[in-house]
């Protein structure tokens, strides 16, 4: 890291001393742009990197609701605005009980270029509390996410921040949302929310958007290396949102997931799931609260292995951790790497720490794909939602689908072609950082002080 980068890594140590996950994103994208930031002496005079690591607004707000035993209950909730120079601020919520503000920083700054990387005019930016939706009933549910919302909808709205869904906020949460923000603004604004169910505004493939997108930016990845998705195998963690849509377009292009783990232990099932019937009862598990997986061993038949992961498994051609943070720490990534498998794939936001991302990185055997970059189709689908309720319109499956391709391959090419430029080789997490912090760089520029 030359002088600036490190003087600015030092500066937010200091002021954030208190903020791991934040720290440790901010730590993982300036160690790649020492290129660009030499090749543009101009930006340490307008203190460019001091701004992009700060955001632009912090809410944090208090967010009291009722059980169903008329108990009333505290919660916290966050919308960290990170970077809005390319557009109206974008990014999902995240409800569970461990959200604190670092990580809900360091979801926001990973959105900013995450946005930036897939071409569309969003900014970045992530929200949550520390709501655990799990053992709630829908009614509950109801009424925390009118509670968060009627605090949070005055600084949203189609122009200015539209949130999404993340980890623990689906379909139903931003349902819920969506009603309530209609009755405070007294409008149908249909692009404060993305994520809607269909029938309210959403978009088509929006659910699937993100497992299908990484499975897109995956079939690029191998293309590169003259290798075909039919017959590959994957080893997977998490089979909520994300890794059913994963499960789904893998079977759909004669791929398998045959490893998934939850939070209980994991499953192995050669035959993959691939069938309807797998994939349904993939739903109704996610829909079962605790949400275990072992059920789904005894229903088909297969293994089941308790309380571990399955990284470093040996039969399989591809790792997706699709979970949460920090799922894989230094010791997993060295069984990934004895395992011989070459592609590493992050889905999950930020799944691998710095130092297991680093040793992973230099495995001359591996291929490390970067989740900012994977899991960008979620995002660019809810952009494409409010492009469609700023039109009035609802596209085709087959349209949103082809727009999505579209973008995934774009990610991936422009990854591989700046990291080239720069002198780096085949680096697609460096490459991703850099076009992601260009784009942003750029527009900020522009924009003069802010
Ligand atoms: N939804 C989206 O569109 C996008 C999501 N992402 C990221 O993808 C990841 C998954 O999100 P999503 O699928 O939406 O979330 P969901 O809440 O739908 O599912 C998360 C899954 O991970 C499991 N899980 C959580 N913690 C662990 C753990 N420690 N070990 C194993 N499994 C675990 C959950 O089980 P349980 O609920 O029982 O804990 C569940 O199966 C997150 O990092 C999210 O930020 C990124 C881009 C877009
Ligand atoms: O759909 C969105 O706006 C954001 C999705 C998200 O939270 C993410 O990309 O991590």
């Amino acid at each position: 890291m030359n002088a600036y980068l490190s003087r600015v890594l030092e500066d937010v140590k200091t002021k954030n001393a208190n903020e791991p996950e934040f720290l440790q994103t901010v730590e993982e994208v300036l160690s790649s742009l020492e290129p660009v930031i030499e090749a543009h002496p101009e930006y340490e005079k307008c203190a460019l990197l001091e701004r992009i690591v700060e955001p632009e607004r912090t809410i944090e707000f208090r967010v009291t609701w009722e059980d169903d035993n008329h108990v009333w209950h505290v919660n916290r909730g966050y919308r960290v605005q990170y970077n809005g120079a390319l557009g109206p601020y974008k990014g999902g919520i995240r409800f569970d009980p461990s959200v604190n503000l670092s990580i809900i920083k360091f979801l926001g700054f990973e959105q900013v270029f995450k946005d930036a990387m897939t071409g569309l005019p969003i900014g970045g930016a992530k929200g949550g509390s520390d709501f655990d939706p799990r053992g709630k009933s829908d009614a509950e549910v109801m009424r925390f996410c009118q509670a968060f919302i009627s605090e949070l909808y005055r600084h949203i709205g189609q122009d200015i921040d539209c949130p999404a869904g993340d980890l623990g906020c689906g379909g139903r949460e931003i349902g819920y949302m969506y009603g309530q923000y209609r009755r405070l603004v007294g409008a149908s604004e249909f692009g404060a929310l993305s994520g809607k169910a269909v029938c309210t505004g959403g978009s088509i493939l929006r659910p699937e958007a993100t497992g299908f997108g990484a499975v897109y930016y995956l079939v690029e990845a191998l293309k590169h290396d003259g290798e075909d998705i039919k017959g590959k195998r994957i080893a997977m963690s998490g089979y909520g949102n994300v890794g059913w849509g994963i499960m789904k377009k893998a079977a759909e292009l004669g791929a398998k997931v045959t490893y998934f783990a939850g939070p209980d232990g994991y499953i192995h099932d050669p035959e993959g799931v691939s069938t309807e019937e797998k994939l349904n009862y993939i739903l109704e598990m996610r829909a079962k609260d605790p949400m275990h997986c072992k059920p789904y061993a005894e229903k088909f038949g297969c293994e089941f292995v308790p309380a571990t992961k399955c990284w470093g498994v040996k039969d399989v051609d591809i790792y997706m951790p699709a979970a949460t943070q920090n799922d894989v720490n230094l010791d997993w990534a060295k069984k990934i790497a004895e395992s011989g498998v070459k592609y590493y794939i992050e889905v999950a936001n930020m799944p691998t720490t710095n130092e297991a991302l680093e040793f992973l990185k230099e495995q001359k055997h591996m291929v490390v794909a970067p989740s900012k970059a994977v899991n960008a189709g979620g995002v660019s689908v809810s952009e494409l939602e409010m492009a469609q309720n700023a039109e009035r319109l609802y596209w085709t499956a087959e349209e949103v689908d082809e727009k999505l391709k579209g973008i995934m391959k774009n990610i991936y090419q422009s990854s591989v072609e700046v990291a080239e430029r720069y002198g780096l080789g085949y680096d697609l997490v460096a490459g991703a950082n850099i076009v992601g912090f260009q784009k942003v760089a750029d527009a900020m520029m522009a924009q003069g002080i802010f």
